[in-house]
């Protein structure tokens, strides 16, 4: 996925993204904006086994992406002040690789799973009881003649993140003594990122500016940091540098995300199924065609923030307009059509909210 304009207000990272992200990425629980509950819970487990000089209890953070998992990974082992070792599920094919991963961490570390829901079943395994006895056995050999070398693993600190945590397997989620919920970013929180990003950007930011964009930013402090970017390209270039209120307005009309963070994309399925369909209900692929994407696209990319924006729901009978989204594209609801109206509820947690 690309930085493109059309990909503007996705929660995923752009392949060139990453760097940008780095130079604002809070690196101590201080800096940290928001997720007050988790940053305080979070503050009691370290200074505890800090306390106790043992290393805290396996750590799962769950969420949407671009909400801080992985800042909070790394926060983790700098506040403990030991190494981290990164990897991710889907990297980790064979247990072998896990293995060597594990017997190579010192006393303390911190071993950083990213998209833990995707590791490979028997390397999943391994993980059980490396994390409840810091111990893995490795099987050399196959067949009759196999057997099992186990291996000593100093004492770590494992931290899961996943975007998915309901595909988590009820072993795996057991392992872990603190699991925590990170949700999506109300206006005002978002509007103290952006003032923190700006000032180490060094980009002159008006409270006018930063509230236009943290409202367009859909709870996601990587929108929110991403939309900065292109506001400041264009208060550069069209403007004296400074992101006040009317730039950033103006910029992002250019940008066509709009007052609710809506893109073109997102805009056009409304649309079509307004226009088209006199509001649903209508299947997903019909609605797909409607606006000439996969269905996948529009599954993925649109409806999950339409939905949350409760502009759209999807009902039995399929894709239905909510009151909401007709008068978000200013029309007038017909009588009767429709769903009832629905507040919109941008910072509800998402659907897959772990037990
Ligand atoms: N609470 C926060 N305070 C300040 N900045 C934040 C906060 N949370 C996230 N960010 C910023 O948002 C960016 C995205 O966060 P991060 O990469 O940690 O998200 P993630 O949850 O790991 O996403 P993914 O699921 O895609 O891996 C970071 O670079 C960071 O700068
Ligand atoms: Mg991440």
């Amino acid at each position: 996925m690309t930085d493109g304009p059309d990909d503007l207000v996705s929660p995923f990272a752009g392949d060139e993204e990453l760097d940008a992200e780095v130079s604002v990425r809070p690196r101590r629980l201080a800096e940290f904006i928001a997720q007050h509950r988790v940053r305080d819970q979070l503050e009691l487990l370290l200074r505890g086994a800090q306390g106790r000089g043992t290393p805290p209890d396996h750590i799962l953070l769950s969420g949407p992406p671009g909400l801080g998992k992985t800042t909070l990974a790394n926060i983790v082992a700098a506040e403990l002040g030991t190494g981290i070792r990164t990897t991710s599920g889907p990297v980790i094919e064979r247990s072998g690789d896990l293995a060597a991963i594990l017997t190579g961490l010192a006393e303390g570390d911190v071993l950083f799973i990213d998209e833990i829901h995707r590791i490979a079943k028997p390397a999943e395994e391994l993980l059980y009881s490396a994390m409840e006895d810091f111990r893995v056995d490795v099987i050399v050999g196959k067949g009759p003649g196999a057997t099992a070398i186990p291996l000593d693993v100093e004492p770590f600190t494992l931290v899961g993140a996943t975007t998915r945590a309901g595909l988590l397997s009820g072993p795996m989620r057991d392992r872990f003594g603190f699991v925590a919920h990170l949700d999506f970013y109300s206006p005002a929180e978002l509007d103290a990122l952006l003032h923190r990003s700006a000032r180490i950007l060094g980009v002159p930011i008006t409270p006018g500016g930063a509230a236009e964009i943290a409202g367009r930013s859909r709870g996601t402090p990587r929108i929110a940091n991403r939309l900065l970017r292109r506001v400041r390209d264009y208060a550069e270039v069209r403007g004296d540098g400074v992101v006040d209120e009317v730039t950033a307005k103006a910029a992002l009309t250019v940008y066509d995300v709009d007052q609710l963070g809506l893109d073109r994309l997102d805009r056009a399925v409304l649309r079509a199924l307004i226009d088209s369909f006199r509001g649903g209900p209508v299947g997903l692929s019909t609605l797909a065609v409607a606006v000439g994407e996969q269905s996948d696209t529009v599954e993925e990319m649109c409806e999950p923030f339409l939905v949350r924006a409760g502009l759209l729901a999807r009902t039995p009978r399929g894709r239905v307009a909510t009151e909401a989204g007709w008068l978000h594209l200013g029309r007038k609801p017909p009588e009767g059509r429709g769903v009832p109206p629905n507040q919109p509820d941008l910072f509800a947690r998402d659907a897959e909210s772990p037990p």
